[in-house]
C-alpha cells in the first residue's frame, strides 16, 4: 500500500491506459476543501496516476491544476465523478469514484453485440453525459466503449463516461503539437483527422461510431493500418447493416456526416434515441413506430457547439482559415477497396497492432511518398505522410532548418499509443510510478548474467489472431436479437425479445492482455564452485608428489613394524629378546652380512676355481 498524498493509499492497479494507470485505493483521512469530495476514512475509490511523462511536463502540469475547477465540477449521473486532484512531488493523480463493473470494449468482447433498443437506451444516456459536459464547455475528445464503464447495481448496468478532460491533459504542446488530435483512429471525427477545428460535434461523432459498434460489434471504418482508417472516415461513408432498424440508421448516419455542422447536438441525440427505443421494439405501438420512423426531424445540429480550446479558429466554422488541412480529402477517395475486410487483422483499440508489413502503406496510394517504398520510415505509416501544405517535400522549415516532424507524424505515433488497450494486468513493479526512484540493489559476488529479451508486446499482438467474435458476421436482426445483458430501464413496452444467435466468443486472450509471460522452467542454479586451493608446492618440483608418497609409505612401515615388534609376541616367538632397534640392527647387520656373503663367495667360487 503506497501513499498518495496524505490522504489516499494505493490499493492494487485496476488497469492501464495511455495515460496512466488505474488503482483501488484507499482513502486514509477525509479531504480538504480542495477536493470536491471531501470523502470518508476507509472510502475505496480509484485513482489515475498519470505517466511519468506527463507528470514532468510543466506544461500539463499547468493544465492539471487550471483544468483542475472543470474536471472537479463536471458532475452527471452518467460521469465518472472526478473527487480530487493529487499533485505531489513529480506525481499527478485524478482520484474518481469507483466503479464496480467492466468498461464498454470488455463488455462488448465478452457478451457480443446489444439488441438494437438497448444500444440505443445506453447510447442515449451517454449522450445525456455528453449533454450535459458540452453545456459546461468541455468537450471529451476520446469517446470510445474503453471509455464506458458499466456499473454494476441492483442487477443493472449504467454507463458511465470517464476520462474526461484527459485529452486536454494529454493535448501538451510540450508532449504533441497544437493541431495533434488526441484520439483513436477508429473513433476519430474526420475534422481531428483533417486538423481543421473542432468543436464538441467530434464527440456525437464517436457516439455515432460507439452505436454502430454496439449494434454490429464493429466500428464502420477499420483497415489494415491507423492511417487506413483515419482515411476512411475522411471519404467513406457508412454502409448501413442490412438489418439495423432504419430509424436507428438513421441516426448514426446524421452522427457519422463529416460535416460537423450536420451533427445533431447531444441533447437532440439523446432524445432522439429514446423516440427510436421506443419505436423498434416487438410491442412498440403504431405511434411509437411512427414517430421513431420521423427520428431524423428531431436530430437538431447544435446552434453553438463547445469549441476545443488551443485548436485553431475553434470557433465551430468549419474550414476556417487557418485550419491545417493535411491529407486531401479528394486524393483519399482512391483507399483501397476491400481492405475494409481487414478490420479482422485490426483491433480499432488497439492501433499499435496494426502497423504494417513495409510497403503496406504504399498499397494504399493515397498518400505521397517520402521515401518511396523501402525508403526510410517505409514500415512506419507516420512516415509517409505529406509535409506541411506549401513545402515541398524534405525542404527546410521557414528558419531555414530542416522541416521538424510534421504534426500527422506524431499524431499517429501518439495516436498509436494511445490505443494501446487498457488491461487488467499485472504491473511490473519497475513500471510503477510511484517506486521509480532507484532502489538499493544487493551487493552481488559476481555480475548478473544479461536479462532476457523479451518481444515487445505490441509486436506480439501484431501478429495476434483477430478474436473469434470478430471473424465472424454478427446478425444484425434486431427481431432475432436477444435482450442484452445489460439492463437499462426498458420502456413499459418492452419485451424480451428471441435469444440471438450470437455465439459467445470463445475466451482468447489478447496476447496484451496475457499475464507476464510464463519463462520457460531454468535449471536449478549451479552450486558456485569452491575456489581452487592453492598448493602447498608452489614451486611445483617435479616427481615431488611421488617422492613424497614413497617416503610415507616407507615411514608407515617402520611405524607398523616397530608396533608390530614391541607389542605383539613376535620376539618371543623369535626367541632373541632383542629390543626393536636392536632386532632391527641385527636384521640390517644380517642382510648387510648376507649380501657380504653373497659377494664373498661369489667371489671364492670365482677365485677357487681359477686354479
Ligand atoms: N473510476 C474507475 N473505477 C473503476 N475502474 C476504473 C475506473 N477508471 C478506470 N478504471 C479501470 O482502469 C482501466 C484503465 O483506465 P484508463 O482510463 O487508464 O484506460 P483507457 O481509457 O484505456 O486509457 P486512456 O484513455 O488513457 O487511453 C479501465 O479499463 C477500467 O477497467
Amino acid at each position: 500500500m503506497r501513499p498518495v498524498g496524505s490522504k489516499y493509499l494505493l490499493e492494487e492497479p485496476l488497469g492501464r491506459g495511455a495515460t496512466g494507470t488505474v488503482w483501488r485505493a484507499r482513502q486514509r483521512e477525509t479531504a480538504g476543501a480542495e477536493a470536491a469530495v471531501a470523502g470518508q476514512p476507509g472510502e475505496t475509490v480509484a485513482i489515475k496516476v498519470l505517466k511519468e511523462e506527463l507528470a514532468h511536463d510543466a506544461d500539463v502540469v499547468m493544465r492539471f491544476l487550471r483544468e483542475r475547477s472543470v474536471l472537479l465540477r463536471l458532475t452527471h449521473p452518467n460521469i465518472v465523478r472526478t473527487r480530487d486532484l493529487v499533485v505531489e512531488g513529480d506525481l499527478l493523480a485524478l482520484v474518481m469514484d469507483l466503479i464496480d463493473g467492466p468498461d464498454l470494449h470488455k463488455y462488448l468482447r465478452e457478451n457480443g453485440p446489444f439488441t438494437p433498443v438497448a444500444a440505443s437506451l445506453l447510447t442515449a444516456q451517454i449522450a445525456d453525459a455528453l449533454a450535459a459536459s458540452h453545456a459546461d464547455g468541455v468537450v471529451h475528445r476520446d469517446l470510445k466503449p474503453a471509455n464506458v464503464l458499466l456499473d454494476e447495481r441492483d442487477g443493472r448496468m449504467r454507463p458511465m463516461l470517464t476520462d474526461f478532460g484527459i485529452a486536454r491533459l494529454a493535448d501538451s504542446p510540450g508532449l504533441t503539437r497544437t493541431h495533434e488530435f488526441v484520439g483513436t483512429p477508429a473513433y476519430v471525427a474526420p475534422e481531428s483527422a483533417e486538423g481543421r477545428p473542432q468543436t464538441s460535434a467530434v464527440d456525437i461523432y464517436g457516439a455515432g461510431i460507439l452505436l454502430y459498434e454496439l449494434v454490429t460489434g464493429r466500428p464502420p471504418f477499420a483497415g489494415a493500418t491507423a492511417l487506413e482508417v483515419l482515411h476512411r472516415h475522411l471519404s467513406e461513408e457508412p454502409q448501413r447493416p442490412a438489418t439495423l432498424p432504419e430509424p436507428l440508421w438513421t441516426v448514426i448516419e446524421r452522427c457519422l456526416r463529416k460535416e460537423p455542422a450536420e451533427r445533431p447536438s447531444a441533447e437532440s441525440l439523446a432524445r432522439a434515441l429514446r423516440v427510436v427505443a421506443a419505436g423498434i421494439g416487438v410491442h412498440s405501438a403504431p405511434n411509437e413506430v411512427e414517430a421513431a420512423l420521423g427520428v431524423g426531424a428531431l436530430l437538431t445540429p447544435d446552434p453553438s457547439p463547445a469549441p476545443v480550446p488551443e485548436t485553431p479558429g475553434a470557433t465551430g466554422v468549419p474550414g476556417a482559415a487557418d485550419a491545417t488541412q493535411v491529407l486531401p480529402t479528394g486524393s483519399a477517395a482512391a483507399a483501397t477497396p476491400g481492405a475494409y475486410d481487414a478490420y479482422d487483422a485490426y483491433d480499432p483499440n488497439a492501433a499499435t497492432s496494426v502497423l504494417p508489413p513495409v510497403g503496406a502503406a504504399d498499397a494504399t496510394s493515397v498518400l505521397p511518398s517520402t521515401g518511396g517504398p523501402g525508403g526510410p520510415g517505409a514500415a512506419d505509416p507516420t512516415a509517409v505522410m505529406p509535409p506541411v501544405p506549401g513545402a515541398p517535400p524534405g525542404s527546410p522549415g521557414p528558419g531555414g532548418q530542416p522541416e521538424a516532424p510534421h504534426p500527422w507524424q506524431t499524431q499517429l505515433r501518439a495516436a498509436r499509443e494511445r490505443n494501446e488497450q487498457t488491461q487488467i494486468q499485472y504491473l511490473d513493479p519497475s513500471e510503477d510510478p510511484l517506486r521509480r526512484r532507484p532502489q538499493r540493489q544487493p551487493q552481488r559476488q559476481a555480475p548478473p548474467p544479461p536479462p532476457r529479451q523479451q518481444p515487445p508486446q505490441s509486436q506480439g499482438y501484431r501478429q495476434a489472431p483477430p478474436p473469434p467474435h470478430y471473424q465472424q458476421q454478427p446478425s444484425y436482426g434486431y427481431p432475432q436479437q436477444q435482450p442484452p445483458q445489460y439492463a437499462p430501464p426498458p420502456p413499459a413496452h418492452y419485451q424480451p425479445q428471441q435469444p440471438q444467435p450470437y455465439q459467445a466468443p470463445q475466451p482468447q486472450p489478447r496476447p496484451q492482455q496475457q499475464p507476464p509471460r510464463q519463462q520457460p522452467p531454468q535449471p536449478p542454479a549451479r552450486e558456485p564452485r569452491e575456489p581452487r586451493r592453492r598448493s602447498a608446492n608452489p614451486m611445483h618440483i617435479p616427481g615431488l608428489g611421488c617422492l613424497k608418497g614413497c617416503l610415507f609409505v616407507i615411514v608407515l612401515f617402520v611405524i607398523g613394524g616397530w608396533l608390530i615388534w614391541e607389542l605383539t609376541p613376535l620376539q618371543e616367538w623369535i626367541g632373541t629378546g632383542r629390543g626393536w632397534w636392536d632386532q632391527l640392527w641385527a636384521m640390517g647387520e644380517g642382510v648387510v652380512n648376507w649380501i657380504g656373503h653373497l659377494g664373498g663367495s661369489t667371489g671364492g667360487s670365482t677365485g677357487g676355481g681359477a686354479p
